[in-house]
């Protein structure tokens, strides 16, 4: 048996002149003492008597319960140091431990934070850099934030009407751009209201409405202001499990439908994957792995899925239906898979997560078997994952251009026993049951 060795490559995003550059050096502590109080314990209590620079430089960093916190000059030290391109299209997920530097990434871009020596690039605007900050209420952005922040004293309708006066056509910062054309693409309340399913709400007043009602509201709110960049903090970390599960079909709809690029700040694996067309991984500071969320996954190196939750994302297209059974056909380059209809329209896109240890290996066509998908794949790479399991690569679909890679994970045992080794065609099996959406 051979196992290839995992290497620590990252995968690196493919520069993209259209979308957004970041070069970050966020320092521990940026902040002069008014600011940072709110994180050093003792400091605080003196910030209101202490106004002077170097005064407050030394109160940070004698009364501070953090001693390796002093200020950037210092200290030297960096909670996020990154150079890295964010495509400008389509939803970019900030995946990482909590902790890591995702808000802060996010807080940058949005222009909270004011590092110096640092450059954010938007669609050939510049919106940062040593001899230039454009604020926050100066770039064309919205934010979701976990806690939806609607006026409580005003209706749905209210709030959105709000948001509708304060939409204007943003100045374009020696974009190359032309705000004309910017501002094409213009998002209506009808749409929104009938996308985010809020059409009943609009004559509640905010307070009587759930949690997840409030987040599509926020939602509606913030993209009626037409952002050209919509920046989203974990949305639905304050949401429970149900809720969660009400509003994800919901920003599913807005990912189809909206053609405006979304930076995705999460730490579920679940909403990645369902939501995410690119990631970024970072962890303590830095950017690990950056990548399409459909090759990414597959890199050993990249820290996104445990061993045990390892799966493939699939973007599959609907194309026929067995009323009889309740199936539906869903296609993707190199194959299709049978699944359960869930009352999608036909011809309609479709994400599809498959699991490692749902997908088992049999050297013949499988007959006489009730696993409805078996398909032809081919041996791409094994390795060699925990003591007892290997994990195998597979590629459907004999077209470089037109496959798509598969995970398996199964005993060493059985690698043994069957004989299992790279560029052998082999064929998969996976329970239409096994496949989520
Ligand atoms: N204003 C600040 N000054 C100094 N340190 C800060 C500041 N804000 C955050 N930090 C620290 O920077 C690190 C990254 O914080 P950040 O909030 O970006 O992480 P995160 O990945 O978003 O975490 P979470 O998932 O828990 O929200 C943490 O160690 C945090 O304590």
């Amino acid at each position: 048996m051979h196992f290839t060795q995992h290497t620590s490559n990252a995968n690196k995003e493919k520069h993209c002149d259209e979308g957004i550059h970041l070069t970050l050096k966020v320092p521990t502590s940026p902040y002069p003492f008014w600011e940072s109080h709110r994180y050093y314990g003792y400091a605080a209590s003196i910030k209101k008597r202490v106004k002077h620079t170097l005064v407050n430089t030394f109160a940070s960093t004698v009364f501070s319960d953090k001693k390796t916190a002093l200020p950037f000059s210092l200290s030297g030290q960096y909670r996020l140091t990154i150079e890295t391109d964010i495509p400008g299209q389509g939803i970019t997920a900030i995946f990482g431990p909590s902790g890591s530097g995702k808000t802060t990434l996010l807080r940058c871009l949005a222009g909270l934070e004011c590092v110096p020596n640092s450059k954010v690039q938007f669609k050939g605007s510049v919106w940062q850099s040593p001899s230039q900050f454009i604020p926050p209420n100066k770039r064309p952005i919205g934010m979701v934030f976990q806690e939806p922040s609607l006026f409580s004293h005003l209706t749905v309708e209210e709030n959105l009407r709000y948001a509708i006066k304060r939409a204007k056509p943003f100045p374009s910062h020696g974009s190359a751009t032309p705000n004309s054309e910017i501002n094409k693409n213009v998002i209506n309340k009808k749409t929104l209201v009938e996308l985010l399913g809020i059409e009943h709400l609009l004559n509640h007043n905010t307070k009587v409405l759930s949690g997840g009602e409030r987040q599509r509201v926020a939602m509606a709110r913030t993209l009626l202001t037409q952002p050209q960049l919509l920046l989203m903090d974990e949305p639905l970390s304050a949401l429970d499990a149900a809720r969660k599960q009400e509003v994800l079909p919901y920003l599913e709809r807005l990912k189809e439908e909206l053609n405006i690029p979304v930076v995705y700040v999460s730490h579920s694996v679940e909403e990645v994957s369902r939501l995410a067309d690119h990631l970024m991984v970072i962890e303590n500071g830095e950017c690990t792995a950056a990548g399409s969320i459909h090759t990414l996954p597959l890199s050993p190196s990249v820290h996104f899925q445990s061993e045990s939750q390892q799966a493939v994302i699939i973007d599959a297209f609907l194309s026929e239906r067995d009323t009889q059974y309740g199936l539906i056909k869903a296609d993707f380059p190199g194959g299709h898979l049978w699944v359960k209809d869930s009352g999608n329209a036909l011809h309609s896109p479709q994400r599809l997560q498959i699991q490692a240890k749902d997908v088992s290996i049999a050297l013949t066509e499988p007959s006489n078997t009730s696993v409805l998908n078996r398909l032809p794949v081919v041996i791409t790479e094994i390795r060699s994952s925990s003591n007892a399991m290997a994990t195998l690569v597979l590629t459907i679909g004999n077209d470089d251009n037109h496959s798509t890679q598969l995970l398996a994970q199964v005993t060493k045992r059985s690698v043994d026993n069957l004989g299992l080794q790279t560029g052998m065609p082999v064929w998969a099996m996976i329970k239409s049951i096994a496949i989520a959406r």
